[in-house]
């Protein structure tokens, strides 16, 4: 690629409410009690080409993402329905991973990072594999030569 072609991104931001509760913390600390968040996800879609007419993806074939959280983690308590200790890194791990496998091969953007905020003053990211390394892991062929 070349050094001096820039490339495009764009982001679109959800919310939810959960609560958490997180374990493997020292004694007394606040987040091992059940508590409760505003949650922000935001997904980082990149792309080096633009499509018609002028979009990295259409901001509205993201809404699966938001049906995704209203109907899995929003109003539940994290713990429950996570396979893994609900810290910000974790689900900006596994909301990626779901992105990944079920709205990114719909669409013609490619998912650089997952952003997630618990409180006005954090986030957490996960910044995505490039596909040619997913394909590579997976020995897959690249034939559109899309990073
Ligand atoms: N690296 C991480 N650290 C912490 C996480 C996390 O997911 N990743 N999570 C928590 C707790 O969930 C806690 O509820 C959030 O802590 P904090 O940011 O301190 O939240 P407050 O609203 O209490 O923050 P103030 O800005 O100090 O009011 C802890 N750490
Ligand atoms: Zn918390």
């Amino acid at each position: 690629m070349d050094p001096l072609t820039g490339h495009h991104r764009i982001a679109k931001r959800f919310t939810f409410e959960a609560a958490h509760r997180l374990s493997g913390l020292p004694d007394g600390h606040k987040c091992a009690r059940l508590h409760g968040h505003s949650y922000t996800a935001e997904i980082v879609l990149t792309a080096d080409d633009l499509v018609p007419p002028g979009f990295v993806t259409d901001f509205v074939d993201l809404a699966v993402f938001g049906v995704y959280l209203n109907e899995h983690l929003n109003h539940r308590i994290l713990n429950d329905v996570l396979p893994v200790s609900p810290t910000s890194e974790n689900l900006a791990h596994h909301l990626a991973e779901w992105f990944i496998e079920n709205v990114e091969p719909r669409v013609p953007g490619r998912l650089a990072a997952v952003r997630v905020s618990e409180t006005a003053s954090s986030w957490a990211e996960y910044v995505a594999p490039s596909r040619r390394s997913r394909e590579a892991a997976l020995d897959l062929p690249n034939p559109t030569g899309r990073q």
